[in-house]
C-alpha cells in the first residue's frame, strides 16, 4: 500500500462523526476535484511509505474504528485485501471513495461502511460517477454530496430524484461554504438528508494529519 499518512484522530465526516478512528490515507487519485482539500495525496509519488497489509494491521492495533481514504483508496492494488483483513478483525471501517471506482471489489461485510461521493458540478468531476455503484449501497452505507453552491444543491436534488437509493444521504459544504445556507436550503426543500460539517476542521482547522 502506497501510504501518504496514517494517524489517530476523530472521525470528522459522515455518520461515524466524532468517533476515535485510525486513518490510512493512500496515495494517488484518478480524479481532480476543483475543491479537493487533499492535494498532497493525489499522485502515487506523494506516498511517503510503502506498507504491507500486515504492517498496516500492526500499526492500527486495537483501535476499533478505521477510515481508509486518500487520494482514492480503491486506486490501491491491495485495497480489497486490506478491507477484508479489517472486516475479519471486527473493525468498523469507513471506505471514503469517489464514486468513479468499481465498488464490486469491496468485500461484502456489515463492518465495512461504504462512503461514496457523488461529485457535483463545482468539482468539475460530475461526469465521472459510476451509476452502477449505487446498487452496492445499503442502509449501513452513505452517499455524500459535497456542495459549493445552489447549482450543486439542485444537481444533488435532481440526482436523488432520478436515482433513489436506500442509504444514508449526506450533504456537506465545501470547506469555507456556509453550513447555514445549506441547512436552510435543505429545510426549505424538505430534503431527507443529513447536513454535516467536517468536524475535524472545526476542531483543528484545515491541516494534514488530523
Ligand atoms: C479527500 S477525499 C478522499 C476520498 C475520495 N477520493 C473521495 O473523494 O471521496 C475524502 C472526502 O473529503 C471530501 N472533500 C474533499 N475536499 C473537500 C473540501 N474542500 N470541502 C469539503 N469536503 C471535501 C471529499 O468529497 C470526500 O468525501
Ligand atoms: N478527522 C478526519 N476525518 C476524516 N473523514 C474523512 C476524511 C478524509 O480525508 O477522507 C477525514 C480526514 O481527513 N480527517
Ligand atoms: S476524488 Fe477525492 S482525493 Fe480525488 S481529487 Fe476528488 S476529493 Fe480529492
Ligand atoms: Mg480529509
Amino acid at each position: 500500500m502506497k501510504v501518504v499518512e496514517h494517524f489517530l484522530s476523530i472521525q470528522g465526516e459522515g455518520l461515524q462523526m466524532g468517533r476515535l478512528t485510525y486513518f490510512v490515507r493512500g496515495a494517488g487519485c484518478n480524479l481532480r476535484c476543483s475543491w479537493c482539500d487533499t492535494g498532497y495525496a493525489l499522485s502515487d509519488s506523494d506516498a511517503t511509505m510503502d506498507l504491507s497489509v500486515d504492517e498496516l494491521m500492526d500499526i492500527i492495533g486495537d483501535v476499533g474504528s478505521v477510515c481508509f481514504t486518500g487520494g482514492e483508496p480503491l486506486h490501491q492494488k491491495d485495497a480489497a485485501e486490506f478491507l477484508q483483513r479489517l472486516a475479519d478483525a471486527g473493525k468498523t471501517t469507513v471506505l471514503e471513495t469517489n464514486g468513479s471506482m468499481d465498488l464490486s471489489v469491496v468485500p461484502s461485510s456489515p463492518n465495512i461502511i461504504i462512503s461514496m461521493d457523488v461529485k457535483c458540478p463545482s468539482s468539475g468531476m460530475q461526469d465521472r460517477v459510476r451509476i452502477s455503484n449505487l446498487a452496492y449501497l445499503s442502509r449501513k452505507d452513505q452517499l455524500k454530496f459535497v456542495i459549493a453552491d445552489r447549482t450543486d444543491l439542485e444537481y444533488a436534488e435532481t440526482f436523488l430524484r432520478e436515482h433513489p437509493v436506500d442509504t444514508n444521504v449526506i450533504f456537506s459544504p465545501v470547506g469555507g461554504v456556509s453550513l447555514g445556507m445549506l441547512a436552510e436550503e435543505v429545510v426549505d426543500r424538505k430534503l431527507d438528508v443529513r447536513v454535516l460539517p467536517q468536524l475535524h476542521k472545526i476542531i483543528w482547522g484545515d491541516r494534514k494529519g488530523v
